[in-house]
């Protein structure tokens, strides 16, 4: 339910991780905080690799580090990045934000000039391929 998420301290907590990134090859900070279902939030920074496909998402490094604290629910998603344009997850982070979200969860970003944009998960993976697709595979 979107009014009982507190989206002004996701927003804070997600500035507040971009400030971590290590991003010395793209120079773009991004940073995320997650809440989980439980009311805690958790939170990630883009963490670059000098093999540029070693790199890892502040989205999945927020959902991961939720994870390894025993999270496996989650209500809502905040990317912050420095920049006018509002940034929503990429591909692969979407994929990963639709095994632990529920279809029509609400996913945010905002900026230095305290801007938000939502997008449904749904909106912005529609047609995923979710863990159920799994539980209905036949031998060959
Ligand atoms: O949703 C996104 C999109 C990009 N990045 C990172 C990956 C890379 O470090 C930099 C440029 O793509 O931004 C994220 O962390 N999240």
């Amino acid at each position: 339910m979107s009014h009982d998420i507190s989206w002004a301290e996701l927003a804070r907590q997600a500035r507040q991780a971009a400030e971590q990134a290590y991003a010395p090859y793209s120079k773009f900070p991004v940073g995320v905080a997650v809440l989980a279902s439980s009311g805690r939030i958790y939170t990630g920074c883009n963490v670059e690799n000098a093999s540029y496909g070693g790199t890892t998402c502040a989205e999945r490094n927020a959902i991961a580090a939720a994870v390894v604290a025993g999270e496996r629910q989650f209500l809502a998603l905040m990317v912050y990045t420095p920049q006018t344009q509002l940034t929503p997850p990429c591909g692969i982070c979407r994929q990963v934000i639709a095994e632990f979200y529920a279809p029509d969860s609400p996913v945010r970003s905002c900026n230095h000039l305290e801007q938000q944009q939502e997008w449904r998960l749904d909106e912005l993976l529609p047609s995923a391929f979710t863990p159920t697709y799994l539980a209905n595979s036949s031998k060959i």
